[in-house]
């Protein structure tokens, strides 16, 4: 960890960049040496007092059991160190170290944090701002690379593009743990089913017709489609920068904020970087994104450690409640119903079993919800071969060579008791989709009848 602590008079260097449910991000603006090139990334605590089921204390008991074979987590004191530690052991080797960066600890004052919160308050969101604050009583932050532009500053080398893609699950369950009258989940993604429920619970205004299954597909055409409905539907899940700054999508994460710079103006941003005339500029960006998730393939690694949930929810809780050693919730909720003995052998398998169950599912989950930045800028010498550290990737519609480089933010470790919202939100998503099929099938019946009388 880097020595130096930040004091209240550092906190003018630090401007809001963006946030999620549980941290926020700044950008760097002073001129050290150690902070050029970087965000930090704070920590939140919830203003209902629940700081979620991330808490702020070391792994509890049985999370030191899960992961006792990751001898640096189980050995860290606190629970900054276990995340740092958690991307830099488990999730970096996983996805490759060039796509990650665990970053650095750097001690901050109550002070410093306290200033950075008056500071930024007016540029978050109204409802991030009321449910969440600057968690003051953490005494060290995050700084990792700022992924939205390349390491030798915002404009030296020209002007820099990054698209961050929050992909989410990209492929269907086939556990044999599904229960029957779940099966829909071998069929629908999880994040079209999940649509319905923010739908109806007012976190989004309309459905997305993003496909993961497309963004994941291998094919050009199918990432492409995934690519243009992200671009359509941005929600969470798709946002640009350029040189740093959000030009495109929303602002502070959530599902439905505010989405800047549309259309003509999305246009113009990209004038300096993609080369064609004004109303073709967005067609061949989406083009470029399509390109580089195509050839680079590092979705194809992300959906391997993703494919590590094989049980399903339906099949992990169980083991999850060996390892607790407490009585299934789950058996005993369906303990009069038949189907039970399905989950009976879970119950009889070795701990360990039951461990490596648990912990694939909870490393699964970390890369269903990380988000990928890939930053572009253009070539000069319009050469493919890479020539720097950088991969590139060719534009053909506007016969442009671009570099890029790809990075995974978000590698959270997700905690063990988490596996209960697991579990009750899989029922709450299948139920509200249940529901609202039926619907529609209610609807087809009654269009047909009505049709069949008119015949
Ligand atoms: O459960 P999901 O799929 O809704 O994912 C949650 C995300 O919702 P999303 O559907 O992507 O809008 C959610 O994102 P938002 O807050 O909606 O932007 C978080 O990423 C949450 O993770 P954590 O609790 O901060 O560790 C995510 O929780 P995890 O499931 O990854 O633990
Ligand atoms: N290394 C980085 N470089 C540039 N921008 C970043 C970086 N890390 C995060 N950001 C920006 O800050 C936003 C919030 O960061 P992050 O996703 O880590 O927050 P979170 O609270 O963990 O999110 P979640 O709601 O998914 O838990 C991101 O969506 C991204 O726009
Ligand atoms: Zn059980």
């Amino acid at each position: 960890m880097e020595k130096v602590i930040l004091e209240r008079k550092d906190a003018v260097d630090w401007v809001y960049r963006g946030e999620g449910a549980a941290n926020l991000v700044l950008a760097y603006t002073g001129s050290s040496p150690t902070f050029i090139g970087k965000v930090m990334r704070i920590q939140k605590s919830q203003r209902n007092g629940k700081n979620g089921v991330n808490g702020n204390g070391a792994l509890t008991t049985h999370e030191r059991l899960l992961w006792r074979e990751n001898k640096e987590l189980t050995a860290s004191p606190n629970r900054e160190i276990v995340e740092q530690l958690y991307v830099k052991h488990v999730m970096s080797p996983l996805l490759g170290p060039t796509h990650v960066d665990a970053g650095m600890r750097v001690l901050v004052s109550k002070e410093f944090l306290e200033s950075v919160e008056k500071n930024v308050t007016c540029q978050r969101p109204a409802w991030r701002v009321d449910s969440s604050l600057v968690d003051v009583n953490r005494d060290s932050a995050l700084i990792i690379s700022d992924h939205s532009i390349f390491p030798n500053g915002a404009l030296k080398g020209g002007p820099c593009i990054t698209v961050e893609i929050k992909p989410k699950c990209g492929f269907l369950p086939i556990s044999r743990f599904i229960a029957e009258e779940n099966a829909v989940k071998r069929t629908i993604t999880r994040f079209r089913m999940h649509q319905a429920l923010k739908l109806q619970k007012q976190e989004i205004s309309e459905c997305s017709e993003y496909n993961p299954l497309d963004l994941f597909s291998g094919s050009r055409d199918r990432i492409c489609k995934a690519i243009k409905a992200l671009y359509a539907t941005p929600q969470n899940n798709f946002r640009v920068f350029l040189n740093g700054s959000l030009v495109f999508g929303g602002l502070g994460g959530g599902t439905d904020s505010t989405t800047v710079l549309v259309g003509e103006a999305f246009e113009d941003a990209l004038k300096n970087v993609i080369q064609a005339d004004n109303g073709l500029r967005t067609a061949s960006f989406i083009q470029l994104v399509t390109e580089t998730v195509y050839t680079s393939g590092v979705l194809d690694q992300l959906l391997e450690v993703q494919k590590l949930d094989t049980y399903d929810i339906e099949g992990a809780i169980h083991a999850y409640y060996n390892i607790i050693s407490q009585p299934c919730m789950v058996c005993r909720e369906l303990g009069k119903n038949k189907l039970s003995h399905r989950y009976a052998s879970l119950h009889s398998i070795p701990l360990d079993e039951s461990l490596k169950i648990v912990k694939d599912y909870l490393i699964a989950a970390t890369a269903k919800d990380c988000s990928l930045m890939i930053s572009f800028r253009p070539k000069e010498d319009g050469d493919l071969r890479s020539g720097s550290s950088h991969n590139a990737v060719y534009l053909g519609s506007t016969n442009q060579v671009f570099e890029y480089k790809v990075y995974f933010i978000d590698l959270d470790l997700k905690p063990l008791k988490k596996m209960e919202d697991y579990y009750e939100l899989d029922k709450k998503i299948l139920s509200c989709y249940s529901v609202k099929t039926e619907h529609k099938a209610d609807a087809a019946v009654r269009i047909d009848t009505h049709g069949s009388l008119l015949r």
